[in-house]
């Protein structure tokens, strides 16, 4: 199909695979001792997709939340676990009614089987290798709502993915949570950079906005995916948000949960949104969480 708003010229290779080890990345500090290109690439991965565009494309929407390193600093902090501030894994509820009652802001991620749910949060922890957050090639693997401490900062719930093989009581489990739930500051609703949005996230888009909380969406695995497809599927998404939605933040996060591109900016997002840090000023923009 052709698509306009592309334009695909020969540049820079799209996603440089990088000698490092993921490992090593998981922390700001080795991003940022990378060469400028790839450290910007990790920080803020829509930079690397921005030469593909035709220039007509407002950039704007996708750059809202563009924090600065220091705050992207200041976030990191809090997902390093110490003795004053432990991380941990909390609880698993299969029902709403078994769900821990905690004070802290919460967020959570849900999406399809498979998208890569259980992978972000396992990223967004790696600076704390000691949390357990198990992941699978098998779809539904996450079969239950899990609950994980961050101190007494936040909470962050890991839910079953809707879809192929979802637990039959899906619906019942986190339908209920989304709907009641008081603290939850934020749900990220995780979509597959290489397939797009699937008629199955339409209808969670439907849910997410019949509640009229706000959430996010995140676009998972870019790093399996070509520049093209992603675009493509970035753009469409992108129009969706636009004009059939009025509870989603109008930036989808990019990400690579095994490359670690889009970590760092997630993590910020996340200690902003749930009232943890505060931005500096100049690194807001025309913000509006
Ligand atoms: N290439 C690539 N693979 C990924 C990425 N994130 C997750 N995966 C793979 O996708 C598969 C599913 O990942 P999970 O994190 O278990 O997915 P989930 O959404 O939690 O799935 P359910 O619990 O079954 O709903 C695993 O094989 C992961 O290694 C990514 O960023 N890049
Ligand atoms: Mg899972």
């Amino acid at each position: 199909m052709f698509c306009p708003q592309l334009w695909l010229q020969p540049g820079p290779r799209l996603w440089t695979v990088f000698q490092h080890s993921t490992h090593k990345l998981a922390s700001l500090h080795k991003a940022t001792t990378l060469p400028p290109k790839k450290a910007q690439s990790l920080l803020y991965p829509f930079s690397d997709l921005e030469a593909y565009l035709d220039r007509s494309v407002d950039r704007t929407q996708f750059q809202l939340f563009h924090p600065s390193v220091e705050d992207m600093g200041k976030a990191e902090k809090l997902f390093c676990s110490s003795p004053s501030h432990k991380i941990h894994y909390y609880m698993s509820a299969e029902r709403m009614d078994h769900a821990p009652a905690v004070k802290q802001p919460e967020v959570c991620f849900i999406g399809r089987s498979n998208v890569g749910k259980s992978s972000l949060i396992k990223a967004l922890f790696s600076l704390t290798p000691e949390v357990e957050v198990r992941v699978s090639k098998t779809p539904g693997h996450t079969k239950k709502m899990n609950f994980f401490r961050v101190g007494k900062a936040f909470t962050i719930v890991d839910m079953p993915g809707y879809g192929h093989r979802a637990p039959k009581d899906f619906v019942d489990m986190v339908e209920p949570y989304l709907y009641t739930r008081k603290n939850l500051m934020r749900t990220f609703l995780l979509v597959d950079g290489s397939v797009g949005l699937q008629k199955a996230d339409l209808i969670a888009l439907e849910m997410c906005e019949e509640f009229r909380q706000p959430y996010v969406m995140v676009v998972t695995k870019i790093d399996k995916c070509g520049h093209g497809t992603l675009l493509k599927n970035l753009l469409h998404l992108q129009d969706v948000v636009r004009t059939q939605t009025t509870s989603c933040f109008p930036q989808p996060f990019l990400v690579s949960s095994l490359q670690f591109w889009g970590i760092y900016l997630l993590r910020c997002f996340i200690a902003h949104v749930t009232g943890n840090i505060k931005l500096m000023d100049s690194s807001q923009g025309p913000l509006t969480t």
